[in-house]
């Protein structure tokens, strides 16, 4: 991280996800100073950040991260299309997005990483699946390692074609998690909770499971064991979620094809 301190990190796009890692960068100590930000439409939080907004882009940063929708791409990158040199290295976080569109805009020699991060990392809890192209040596891995690592988890893919389940599971996984929240609450309240209470015991569950899931040695099917007295409350609850037509096991594999199947269709923005 040293190096990106030095030589600059480049952020193509700080919407949603590129502000959620830029946050989660700023905490781990990466001066505001050495990052450049190209955003047609910053948010009062990326202007307030003291960073370079729009700016003059160095003319070697260690980094360019691409953060802008799929869709973006072809009105995008040409921004950055001087820093193609081979000694910088690119890094997407664009869902879809292969890595031979990225060949195809800097040139065949340019080291590109594709990653797929989530917005826990803004709280440094992210998890990244990080894939790179022919040109990414082990240094420039562990470079791209370490970036994503400073604001959580980071695993490494054997092949780009997993990406397509590795957004549909953690990319997108956040989201389903908050609807869990926000359906399990709504569930207490229909049982009479004041709504306050009931978010309030929604969110504190997730939170006490999922940190609990982590740190167990247990796995999460004898976890939910543990939760489960035979006859009690949670057998009945359960009997409803892992029903084979209508729970929850269907209802996450369904969901999560959707998402990978739209992700192979982003490929072609
Ligand atoms: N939101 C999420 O949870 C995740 C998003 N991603 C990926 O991150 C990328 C960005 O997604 P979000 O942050 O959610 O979208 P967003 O819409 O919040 O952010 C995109 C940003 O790009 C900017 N932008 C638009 N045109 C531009 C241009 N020509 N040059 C520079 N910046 C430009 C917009 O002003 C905006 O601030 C997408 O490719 C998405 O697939 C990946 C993982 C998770
Ligand atoms: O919804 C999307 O397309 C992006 C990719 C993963 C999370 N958000």
């Amino acid at each position: 991280m040293s190096d990106v301190a030095a030589r600059g990190l480049v952020l193509l796009g700080c919407g949603k996800m590129g502000s959620a890692m830029l946050a989660g960068w700023l905490a781990d100590g990466l001066p505001a100073t050495s990052v450049w930000v190209i955003d047609p439409h910053p948010s009062d939080w990326v202007q307030a950040q003291g960073l370079h907004l729009n700016a003059p882009l160095p003319a070697d940063p260690a980094i360019v991260l691409i953060a802008v929708k799929p869709q973006m791409m072809g009105d995008a990158l040409p921004a950055l299309r001087a820093l193609g040199t081979g000694a910088t290295l690119f890094i997407s976080v664009a869902a879809g997005t292969p890595l031979a569109r990225f060949e195809e805009a800097f040139g065949p020699r340019t080291p590109v990483v594709r990653a797929m991060p989530n917005t826990p990392a803004a709280i440094g809890q992210g998890i990244t699946a990080l894939v790179g192209n022919s040109r990414v040596g082990p240094d420039q891995m562990a470079l791209a390692q370490a970036l994503l690592g400073a604001v959580g988890q980071t695993v490494l893919l054997e092949t780009e074609a997993q990406m397509d389940a590795v957004t549909a599971v953690s990319g997108s996984g956040p989201a389903y998690v908050f609807h869990l929240i926000e359906t399990l609450a709504a569930a207490g309240t229909a049982q009479g909770l004041p709504d306050a209470i009931a978010l309030q015991l929604a969110q504190a569950t997730v939170a006490g499971a999922g940190a609990l899931a982590q740190q167990a040695d247990e796995n999460p099917a004898q976890l939910r064991v543990n939760v489960t007295s035979p006859g009690g409350t949670t057998q009945a609850a359960l009997a409803v979620l892992m029903d084979p037509d209508t729970g929850f096991p269907a209802l996450l594999t369904r969901a999560v094809a959707a998402a990978a199947d739209r992700s192979r269709e982003l490929a072609n923005g």
